[in-house]
């Protein structure tokens, strides 16, 4: 391609404080307040990509052999588009807004929400989308006023490499720059102060920044992985659900963390789902996805060697692919019928593009299995009718859901985005990744006028309780066993029904039968 890219240099240890201490002080001097600052930082970020564009392409080629079509896709094109979406908006989200519920007598205070930056901030990301999992929290921490250090996933060393020229070139550097390195550098960083932590990555990980972040009571944002379950009822369209779901398991050669770790197939449509994979293989790879350019690698040794493991051990039957290449790092798509959850292939999330298919009775014993193999996973994939998916949708929680597809909720760039139990706690993208690092603090402002009518707030307290609560207190619409008490006045307005939903039936009710009533009184009277 051409193209030098800069080399991976892991940040000296020694050099971690002052880094960070910069950064803070940055932020104390207010440097980041100013949307017009912000404003531009964003959009010099935005050329630093765009001028970069064949560098990423490279890095993310050398790093995962992503095809430059995912590459623009997921992580150039995704991360400008947003910075452009965000600049348009900025001005909009960062106005201050007026409190919403606000009793009549406290709104004399005029009670708004202004949204201020947390502060110095610290974005830890993940391999296998390098630039968008690191960029993209970035951008909302940029764009909230905060300050930021990012420190790149280490296993894709091109992509860190890049960004890190990136920063340098394009952004202030005292208020933004990138700190590289593996478990030493990040244990360093993570020593210093932050006001918010943003971590991208595995759960056991994910653990021990939670705690350390306690250390301190700083806020976190945790996107973390996930055993996602599709779920094929036997009145889905196989087609469709083979199309759509393998398409969700090659992009990045299954390094997806929102992709479909199984995938539950009711038997009655088995053998037409497998024939439909089958057809979609060859549709997507002619030549085999070996020979094909668009199809990604394993980022490294040490996760191929992992993937080769799960599938050396597995109990199940390959029915479609299982070739690898350990020089290469290439590892083929995998279908696998499985029939125990306990298997290699279900008892670690794979983050691979191996497809175990678990044969199932029923949608209920669909339900079941998903539950006991990850009760809240970051996303889940019902295929089938209405009545089906919405059950799936009630009875399996996760961070998002697709229904119909493998994870396209998860490719709507402005769509919030994170997981909830185990895979993740909070979100970001679009105007999540502002309110992501932004705090949103209540002010009211009390006006001098009218210390006489507050005086009830000072003691002496004696004789007051009284009138606090004539002007204050709220009458429950409820009795003691929750059930909610009808006054007189509505009774009759509702016609007895206490509801208005009822009200409007027993209207509608009262209106046909008078025009009955009508119609036979004339036709009495006629005769
Ligand atoms: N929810 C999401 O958005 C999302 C996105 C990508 C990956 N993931 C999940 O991440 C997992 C795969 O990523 P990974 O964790 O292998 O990626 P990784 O190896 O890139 O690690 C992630 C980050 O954690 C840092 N790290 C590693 N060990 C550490 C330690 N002991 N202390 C502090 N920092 C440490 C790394 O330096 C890196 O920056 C999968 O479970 C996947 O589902 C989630
Ligand atoms: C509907 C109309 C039209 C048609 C529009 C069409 C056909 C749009 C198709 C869009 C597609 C296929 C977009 C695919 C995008 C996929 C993306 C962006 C994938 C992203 C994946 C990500 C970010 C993965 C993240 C993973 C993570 C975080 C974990 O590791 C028209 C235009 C024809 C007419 C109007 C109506």
């Amino acid at each position: 391609m051409g193209v030098t890219l800069p080399p991976f240099e892991h940040t000296s240890s020694g050099a971690i404080p002052d880094i960070c201490s910069k950064i803070r002080k940055s932020y104390l001097s207010h440097k980041t307040r100013p949307i017009e600052f912000r404003l531009q930082q964003l959009r010099k970020l935005y050329w630093g990509l765009k001028d970069n564009e064949d560098a990423i392409t490279e890095a993310c080629r050398l790093d995962l052999g992503k095809p430059s079509f995912e590459t623009y896709l997921t992580e150039t094109g995704w991360c400008m588009n947003d910075i452009v979406f965000v600049c348009q908006n900025l001005e909009k989200w960062m106005a201050d807004e007026s409190a919403p519920d606000i009793a009549l007598t406290n709104k004399l205070l005029f009670p708004k929400i202004r949204k201020d930056p947390l502060g110095a901030v610290l974005v830890i990301g993940a391999y296998n989308f390098p630039i968008q999992l690191s960029i993209g929290p970035a951008i909302g921490a940029i764009a909230a006023g905060c300050t930021v250090v990012l420190k790149p996933s280490e296993n894709a060393p091109n992509a860190a490499a890049v960004m890190e020229m990136i920063f340098k070139k394009y952004l202030d550097p005292t208020c933004y720059t990138v700190i590289q390195g593996a478990i030493p550098e990040t244990t360093a960083v993570l020593e210093e102060k932050w006001d918010k932590i943003f971590y991208t990555g595995n759960h056991i990980v994910g653990t021990i920044i939670a705690k350390k972040a306690a250390e301190t009571l700083t806020p976190v944002t945790l996107e973390l992985g996930g055993k996602n379950p599709a779920i094929i009822t036997k009145n889905a369209d196989p087609r469709l659900a083979a199309r759509r779901l393998t398409w969700a398991k090659i992009i990045n050669s299954g390094q997806v963390c929102v992709s479909q770790n199984w995938i539950l197939v009711d038997r009655e449509i088995l053998p037409q789902f497998v024939e439909e994979l089958k057809k979609v293989f060859k549709e997507f790879y002619p030549n085999g996805a070996k020979n094909s350019p668009d199809y990604g690698r394993i980022v490294n040794n040490r996760q191929w060697i992992r993937l080769k493991k799960m599938l050396d051990e597995t109990k199940g039957r390959i029915l479609i692919g299982g070739t690898m290449d350990e020089a290469d790092r290439f590892l083929e798509p995998t279908v696998v019928q499985v029939d125990d959850v306990n298997d290699s292939l279900l008892k670690d999330e794979s983050f691979g593009p191996l497809i175990p298919i678990y044969p199932v009775d029923n949608l209920d014993e669909a339900i079941r299995l998903a539950n006991e193999v990850h009760d809240t996973p970051l996303g889940v994939y019902p295929f089938g009718n209405k009545k089906e998916t919405d059950q799936v949708l009630r009875e399996i929680r996760s961070g998002g859901a697709s229904v119909n597809d493998g994870f396209f909720h998860a490719s709507i760039p402005t769509l919030a985005f994170g997981g909830v139990g185990t895979s993740g706690s909070g979100s970001y993208r679009g105007r999540a990744s502002f309110d992501c690092f932004t705090h949103r603090r209540s002010i009211t402002k009390t006006p001098g006028w009218m210390e006489g009518l507050l005086a009830i707030r000072y003691p002496p307290y004696h004789g007051k309780t009284k009138k606090y609560k004539a002007m204050s207190e709220l009458k429950p619409n409820f009795d003691r066993d929750g059930n909610v008490k009808v006054g007189l006045l509505k009774w009759i307005l509702t016609l007895g029904a206490g509801s208005n939903n009822a009200a409007v039936k027993r209207y509608f009710l009262v209106v046909l039968l008078a025009f009955a009533l009508n119609k036979y009184q004339s036709r009495q009277s006629k005769l």
